[in-house]
């Protein structure tokens, strides 16, 4: 029986940037993970997003594969994805998404992202639009926290240039409650950790995400992790364990079905695809040197979704 993971709550709205910040640092030491709440995304937003998505995912499959994901952008169906590309099953997971790419209005990035029809879903573009820009300044607000967290200027991760046009990916995710499968065990994603810097993930209430804090321990250990209303998971990604040298940890983690239909938003902060990720200098030491040799952020990302999709970044 998995027990429920106690994370700790993080306020974003606080005065006490230090305080917070040390909050920040402990729980990315422990667990990878955290809730944030107070992210000023605005409650009502939040619930038309859910609204929203609710109904694209509701479309006949055929209107659905109109916007099949093109430059990682648009719709992934049921099973097109495996999250964890050494499970043993052939079937990828029992889930449904879509994802948003950086929207127009940005000096060098054209906006690659596909839109269901105004004629079928009138506000639907608005309102992801809305949510993507709310999601990105409270993304920002953790970075400069975690910055603060391992003692760098706050503003440490805007002057290396890694946000000058963040690779921030807006992803709706359904998890279809009624799905059996007779022979093997299909998760709803499978264990992974995340790419880039961090994630922001919101649920419609329906728990099934659960985080192994030991990897390598074997049987692994699962410990669910409760949505609290409202609240953003959030939760540091692999290259900001890179960065960190392992400090910060990018934690495995992976949905199980739970028999009710389920229905998430994550939001993944990834640096600007020129980036070069490299360890921090606070971060090594003569007996601790760096694990990982620099990396162009984007290159890391391509290679990660190479081994997810057979079809990569396509
Ligand atoms: O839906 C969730 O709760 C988690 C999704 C997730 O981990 C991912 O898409 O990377
Ligand atoms: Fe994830």
């Amino acid at each position: 029986m998995e027990s429920a993971l106690q994370l700790p709550i993080i306020d974003l709205s606080s005065q006490d940037r230090n305080a917070t910040a040390l909050s920040v640092r402990q729980a990315c030491l422990d667990y990878g993970f955290f809730y944030l709440i107070n992210h000023g995304v605005e409650e009502t937003l939040l619930e038309r997003v859910f609204d929203e998505s609710r109904k694209f995912f509701s479309l006949p499959v055929e209107e659905k594969m109109k916007l099949v994901r093109k430059e990682h952008r648009g719709y992934t169906a049921l099973y097109a994805e495996k999250l964890d590309p050494t499970a043993s099953t052939d079937k990828g997971d029992a889930k449904e998404s879509y994802y948003i790419g950086p929207l127009a209005g940005n000096a060098t990035e054209n906006d690659l992202n596909q839109w269901p029809s105004r004629e079928q879903l009138p506000s639907w573009r608005a309102t992801m639009e809305s949510f993507y820009k709310q999601a990105l300044l409270a993304g920002r607000q953790v970075i400069s926290l975690l910055a603060l967290a391992l003692n760098l200027d706050e503003n440490y991760f805007e002057k290396i240039g890694a946000l000058d046009n963040p690779a921030a990916f807006l992803r709706l995710l359904h998890y279809p409650g009624d799905l059996r499968s007779l022979d093997e065990e299909i998760l709803g994603a499978s264990a992974h950790s995340d790419y880039g810097m961090i994630t922001l993930l919101v649920t419609n209430g329906i728990s099934g995400l659960q985080v192994c804090k030991e990897k390598s321990d074997r049987p692994q250990v699962w410990e669910d992790v409760i949505p609290i209303d409202k609240a953003f998971i959030v939760n540091v990604g692999d290259l900001m364990e890179r960065w960190t040298n392992c400090l910060f940890r990018s934690t495995l983690h992976r949905v199980i079905p739970v028999g009710e239909e389920r229905y998430s938003v994550a939001f993944f902060l990834d640096p600007n695809e020129d980036c070069v990720v490299e360890c921090l200098q606070s971060c090594c030491t003569e007996s601790s040197p760096p694990r990982y040799p620099p990396i162009r952020s984007m290159d890391y990302l391509k290679e990660r979704l190479r081994l997810t999709y057979e079809d990569g970044f396509a």
